[in-house]
């Protein structure tokens, strides 16, 4: 028996189902949405609320499963995404498909028999939102398609939220409007150092359609309104000093980064410091504003 075998490892076909789910990103998604959950007045039974992120998790997984299947000709196109299980021809385009249909409705359908159907409509809404509005109309027609598209990604947290609630009021809209505003410099920082080959794949994402300039202009810019809705929850009296400093805090350095990005002309990637610390730090900040946010809520109640 060789070292290999006797490794206790998934078979390969389940290493590609589980890929299929982007789950290195999704985990962030789904931490979001657990802080959401934590972060709603009222009480939820553990097993529920444990039920809803699971419900999360898997609708998000679909998200990937779906965006992987639509997508299988343009990922062969680009170096980074060409391993995935479709363009490696480790898996049947069919078979992405279907798992991305039946985790889909499986994930709807048990949030809403076990939770609630407001949590479950949210979460059927996000599916749809980011497998046909951004994947399949957005993303191949527009440099806007991740700004738009990016609020499939903002709805976690409000899906959390009403999985405790039943409702939505402005905290969870304050939430999606944190994620919404922060996936721009978020995902324009990692396009402009990394070789992403979008343009060589026919995607038009900024910086192959408007060029580095205005890309760094709008990271710069959208930095702003996310710092001031991210400490809006404490100024609005619904957070504790806790998550007001970290807030301000974490978003000043946030401010600081997006600064020398968009003080930074240049444009090869190995002179692109201050972007690679700009994507970085964004994935660190997002997941403390959200777990401070959440602890301070907690600790208010
Ligand atoms: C339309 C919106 C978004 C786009 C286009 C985007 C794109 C990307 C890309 C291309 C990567 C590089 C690594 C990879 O391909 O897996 C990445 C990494 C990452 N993204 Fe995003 N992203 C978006 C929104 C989000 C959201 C909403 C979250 C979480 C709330 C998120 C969390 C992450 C994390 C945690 C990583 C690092 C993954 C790793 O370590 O491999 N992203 N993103
Ligand atoms: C609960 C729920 C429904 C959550 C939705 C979460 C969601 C789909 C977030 C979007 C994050 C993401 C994987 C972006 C990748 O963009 P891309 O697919 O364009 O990147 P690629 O070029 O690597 O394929």
């Amino acid at each position: 028996m060789t070292t290999a075998s006797r490794n206790i490892s998934l078979p390969a076909e389940w290493r590609d189902f589980w890929a299929l789910t982007k789950p290195r990103v999704m985990s962030l998604v789904v931490f979001t949405a657990l802080c959401g959950l934590l972060a709603a007045p009222g009480h939820i039974h553990p097993v529920i609320g444990f039920t809803a992120i699971l419900c999360i998790a898997l609708g998000a997984g679909a998200c990937g499963a779906l965006n992987q299947w639509y997508e299988a000709d343009v990922d062969a196109k680009m170096a980074r995404t060409s391993k995935r299980p479709l363009p490696a021809g480790r898996m049947d385009r069919e078979a992405a498909l279907h798992f991305g249909i039946g985790l889909a409705a499986f994930s709807v359908g048990i949030m809403g028999v076990a939770v609630n159907w407001i949590s479950a409509g949210l979460l059927a809404f996000s599916i749809f939102f980011y497998a046909v509005v951004y994947t399949i109309w957005l993303k191949p027609n527009t440099p806007q398609n991740i700004v738009i598209g990016g609020a499939a990604g903002a709805f976690p947290p409000v899906i959390g939220w009403a999985a405790v609630t039943g409702d939505v009021t402005l905290l969870p809209i304050l939430l999606f409007s944190i994620i919404f505003l922060w996936t721009p410099p978020h995902f324009w920082a990692l396009a402009l150092f990394m070789k992403t080959d979008y343009g060589a794949a026919g995607i038009p994402m900024l910086p192959n359609v408007s060029g580095q300039r205005v890309t760094r202009n709008q990271i710069f810019g959208y930095s702003f309104p996310m710092a001031a809705v991210a400490i809006a929850p404490f100024v609005l009296g619904e957070s504790g000093w806790l998550y007001g400093m970290a807030s301000a805090i974490l978003s000043l350095v946030f401010l600081m980064l997006a600064f020398k990005v968009w003080r930074n002309e240049a444009n090869e990637a190995k002179d692109m410091k201050p972007e690679k610390q700009l994507f970085a730090f964004s994935i660190l900040y997002l997941f403390l504003l959200f777990a401070i946010f959440a602890f301070d809520r907690i600790l208010l109640a």
